[in-house]
């Protein structure tokens, strides 16, 4: 196949990494659009988190390349990858809860980059003007004056997002994002990232089928570390080595905190062939 990364803003090839002799990422390649959402989706083990712990530099490539707009990443340390514009949010939101919802928005505001230079006042204008758009984006617009302690779960993966959105990041990368979230929180979290994609790409990596459903570009599929398929939603759902390995195995299983998400909406709509 004739493969021209740079189209790409993202380019894993023969991504590899060795635990001890074991291969958690085994010769993984996978290409990510701009401006597209894709979904990683897989099995317990499947190493969907490593993936994103080796592009977003936590963890070194034993051998392969990530290309990200150009730039081979897995030669950057991780704050020169986060510089380079990849963001991250981990599946447990870190937010500063003595802090407000806006003093959160305002400290993660990335002044060293800041095109106001000296100009104080203007800059604290622009951070302002800043933080009341994203707070608008994630649905907090209403809170700014609330100590981010007291916001619902939901709303504190939303604040963290957006802690990450003032960044204005190119990639976006997003572990489990709506884990504990109710239903309602999910279709809310769907139409935040659906909005965010312009001029950035995102990577979420979930298990939720309906949410995945609602918000995936392309899905790849991740298994013993490698592609087990990649494509659409309807393509991957109907693969039979897909309902094989997990889809079969009724994926809400493997949800780490899905205890309280007991809801018709989540029942994935694959469940066995
Ligand atoms: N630092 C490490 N040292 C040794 N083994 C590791 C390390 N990190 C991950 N692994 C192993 O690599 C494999 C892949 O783990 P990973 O967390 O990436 O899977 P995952 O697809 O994200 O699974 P889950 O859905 O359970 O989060 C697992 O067998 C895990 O135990």
């Amino acid at each position: 196949m004739s493969v021209h990364q740079t189209e790409f803003a993202l380019a894993v090839e023969g991504l590899t990494v060795s635990f001890d002799g074991f291969k958690a990422v085994n010769d993984l390649s996978f290409y990510v659009d701009e401006g597209e959402i894709r979904v990683i989706i897989g099995p317990n083990g499947a190493g969907k988190t490593t993936v994103l712990d080796l592009i977003c530099g936590r963890t070194s490539a034993t051998s392969g390349s990530i290309k990200f707009r150009g730039k081979e990443l897995t030669r950057m340390k991780e704050h020169q990858i986060v510089r380079a514009g990849v963001g991250r949010k981990f599946q447990n939101p870190s937010i500063y809860e003595d802090l407000t919802v806006f003093e959160n928005l305002e400290i993660s505001f990335p002044r060293g980059r800041s095109v106001f230079g000296a100009l104080a006042f203007k800059r604290d204008s622009a951070v302002v003007a800043k933080v009341a758009e994203i707070a608008e984006m994630i649905f907090l617009d209403g809170d700014l004056d609330k100590q981010a302690g007291l916001l619902s779960h939901g709303q504190k993966q939303w604040l963290e997002i957006g802690m990450l959105l003032i960044q204005d990041p190119e990639l976006l990368m997003l572990d489990e994002p709506v884990a504990g979230m109710s239903v309602a929180e999910r279709h809310k979290t769907a139409a935040l990232l659906r909005r965010i994609t312009k001029g950035r790409s995102v990577i979420v990596i979930e298990h939720d089928m309906k949410f995945v459903a609602d918000i995936a570009d392309r899905v790849t599929v991740l298994h013993q570390g490698k592609v087990l398929s990649e494509g659409s939603m309807e393509r991957v759902q109907s693969d039979p080595k897909v309902i094989e390995v997990y889809l079969g195995q009724d994926p809400i299983k493997h949800a780490g905190d899905d205890k309280n998400d007991i809801s018709s909406e989540e029942t994935p709509n694959v469940r066995s062939a």
